[in-house]
């Protein structure tokens, strides 16, 4: 195990991968910038050098999977312990092998018990694979395989420190989920579930089961990624109006199966079937609760097959008893499987069932051979296209980019928090200046972690070195590079490094250049990643924290005023850098500050006349 990792490090480490793919090409595009004729073109597939310098890399380091795991692999014979019910394919696959030992409803302690004499876990949603699985593996365990999507009951963080990679099966239950979906909204729309209930307790009730009908009804479907997308085709096979909530599905993607992408609001306040079908991040998590209940059209039904949590399940009950809401058709829950007396599942307008929206044969059989190839393939060293995470590295192997790789992260995570939500993000470009040759810069470690800023917030994936290109592609994400060569000194990797977003909408105009794209770039001072420019203007705060944005007219007396309000609520300003184009014309203000500030604090600085707009990012 590699020694105590930096704050640096540590985003290396999550992004190394196990081993490197020479034949993969990569959706990596260099252009030119004909006026500059110290910039270079390349259409690109790795390069030699770059492939070689990852490779080198891994061998030499001390802990990288692929060296572990080119040493399990001379082993006899590996041992796989698969905790889930697997179709039968899969376990052909896996047993042609390895051996597998297939042990279903472990208890925690069972399973730690077996764990250490395993190098691989396959598992499904049911097996929590949390940090006390990882310690009692004792280093062993080499890849967990999650037979599905949601990765939520794996501790990728454990996996990651413990340099265990961990890979999932995305695609192969999609259509299972989506046809979940619809049969949950159309059995609550017919009350079938209670209809043959209650005809099984020998009852005959015509006129208590009147249901609704769909055609012409506005279902919202909210996550509008591979299920959404699925569910959306199929509601408008049913005659159903659908819109969609979600903030970075490209718009083009929705009009070309004719649904119309609106905001969060629009879409819960005039749906009248709402289907969830986000992942479960901290910005979703419980995001239906009495403050968005109360805002949906009254009668509205819900139907749920992504992650229990994003629904406040007390909120659901009060909004049910109200009658805000009419049903709801419930396939996932907070805890699973739910109290035996849980008031959600035991109430009359709620149809459930047991997290069985990937359990169909064909969907399982799909998932059990994704899982066996993706498990087998990363036993064997290879790169794995749905690895969600990444062994450790140690610090001192890419020790010179370890800035930057910080600065490329925060950028991209501050460019995605100006894009606003409904805009849709396809096109992201990225520029490196730098006095190197470009045979001794490599970018994808830096690519890779602008990747990482901008999709995550976003995603429930965890993205690193092996998954940014993969999971960019999987999201119509396409990042282009073009490197400026500077005259500087070439003792320093990059001079700076600038994210722009091309064609959105952002929530901080001032972000935006002429020609429409959101730009913010910064720089590594002293060591520290700092935002070095906004748009067109320049500022120098450096990244910690959580960052304020303010344009204001350029005139006395606009730092008091809003430092003043700050101070009041007792926010601590850390930095602070104003910059202008013209001067007394129009400025902004980039505040570095140690807490968020509040509702009424955000209202009173959007109050001061001369304040313009502003915006709140966190890091
Ligand atoms: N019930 C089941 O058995 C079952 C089966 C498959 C998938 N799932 C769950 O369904 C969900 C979707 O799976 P998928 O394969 O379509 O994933 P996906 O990544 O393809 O799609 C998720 C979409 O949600 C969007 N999104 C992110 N944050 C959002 C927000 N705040 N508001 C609206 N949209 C947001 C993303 O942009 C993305 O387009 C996941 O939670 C997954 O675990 C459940
Ligand atoms: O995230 C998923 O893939 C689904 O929730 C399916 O989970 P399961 O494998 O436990 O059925």
């Amino acid at each position: 195990m590699a020694s105590t990792p930096s704050p640096h490090t540590t985003h290396l480490h999550s992004l190394i991968s196990s081993s490197t793919n020479h034949n993969k090409p990569s959706n990596l595009s260099f252009f030119h910038t004909s006026s500059n004729p110290s910039s270079f073109k390349l259409i690109h597939s790795f390069s030699t050098s770059f492939s070689s310098t990852i490779s080198n890399v891994l061998k030499t380091a001390d802990i990288s999977l692929s060296r572990d795991l080119n040493g399990f692999v001379s082993t006899p014979k590996p041992t796989i312990l698969v905790s889930e019910k697997l179709g039968e394919a899969g376990l052909d696959l896996l047993r042609s092998f390895a051996d597998v030992d297939c042990s279903y409803d472990l208890s925690p302690q069972d399973l730690c018990a077996k764990i250490s004499l395993c190098d691989a876990l396959i598992v499904r949603s049911g097996t929590k694979v949390t940090r006390e699985v990882f310690e009692a593996a004792q280093g062993r365990i080499k890849v967990v395989g999650r037979a599905g999507v949601g990765i939520d009951n794996v501790d990728l963080q454990a996996a990651t420190e413990f340099g265990c990679l961990v890979v999932n099966a995305p695609t192969a239950n999609t259509i299972a989920a989506a046809e979940h979906g619809i049969a949950l909204l159309t059995s609550m729309a017919r009350n079938v579930a209670q209809a043959d209930a209650s005809m099984k307790a020998g009852k005959w009730l015509r006129s208590k089961y009147v249901g609704v009908s769909l055609v012409g009804k506005t279902v919202a479907v909210m996550g509008f990624g591979k299920v959404g997308s699925e569910v959306a085709r199929r509601a408008k096979g049913l005659g159903m109006h659908v819109i969609a909530h979600d903030p970075y599905a490209p718009a083009d993607r929705a009009r070309a199966i004719g649904v119309d992408l609106v905001s969060f609001e629009q879409a819960i306040g005039t749906a009248d079937f709402i289907s969830l079908h986000m992942p479960l991040t901290p910005a979703t998590n419980k995001v239906f609760n009495d403050d968005t209940f109360a805002k949906m059209k009254k009668g509205v039904r819900i139907i749920n097959v992504a992650r229990g949590g994003v629904i406040d399940e007390d909120a659901l009950v009060r909004a049910l008893d109200s009658g805000i809401v009419a049903q709801a058709a419930l396939d996932v829950f907070t805890v699973e499987p739910p109290p035996k007396d849980s008031k959600l599942v035991q109430h009359e307008n709620v149809t459930v069932t047991p997290h069985l929206g990937a359990s169909t044969k064909e969907a399982q059989e799909g998932v059990a051979i994704e899982i066996a190839e993706a498990v087998v393939g990363a036993l064997n060293g290879e790169l794995s296209a749905t690895a969600v995470n990444a062994p450790m590295v140690p610090p001192e192997v890419l020790f010179e980019l370890a800035p930057y790789v910080v600065l490329a992260e925060k950028l991209g995570r501050l460019a995605v928090q100006l894009v606003t939500g409904g805009s849709g993000i396809q096109s992201v470009k990225v520029v490196y200046k730098s006095a190197r040759d470009p045979d001794r810069l490599d970018t994808r470690l830096l690519r890779a972690m602008v990747t990482k800023g901008i999709i995550e917030p976003i995603s429930d994936t965890i993205i690193n070195l092996v998954n940014a290109d993969f999971s960019a592609k999987q999201k119509g994400l396409r990042i282009s590079e073009e490197r400026i060569i500077v005259d500087s000194s070439p003792e320093y990797p990059v001079e700076s490094i600038q994210v722009q977003i091309c064609n959105v909408q952002s929530k901080f105009a001032s972000a935006l250049l002429e020609n429409g794209d959101i730009s913010i770039e910064g720089k590594v001072k002293y060591g520290i990643p700092h935002l070095t420019r906004v748009g067109p203007f320049s500022v120098d705060v450096s990244l910690e924290g959580n960052l304020i944005l303010c344009k204001q007219v350029d005139q006395p007396g606009m730092i008091g005023k809003v430092g003043n309000i700050l101070g009041e609520s007792n926010v601590n300003v850390s930095f602070m850098s104003v910059g202008r184009t013209v001067k007394r014309k129009h400025a902004i203000m980039a505040i570095g500050v140690e807490e968020e500030p509040d509702k009424d604090t955000k209202k009173k600085i959007g109050e001061v006349s001369a304040v313009e707009e502003f915006v709140f990012l966190k890091l």
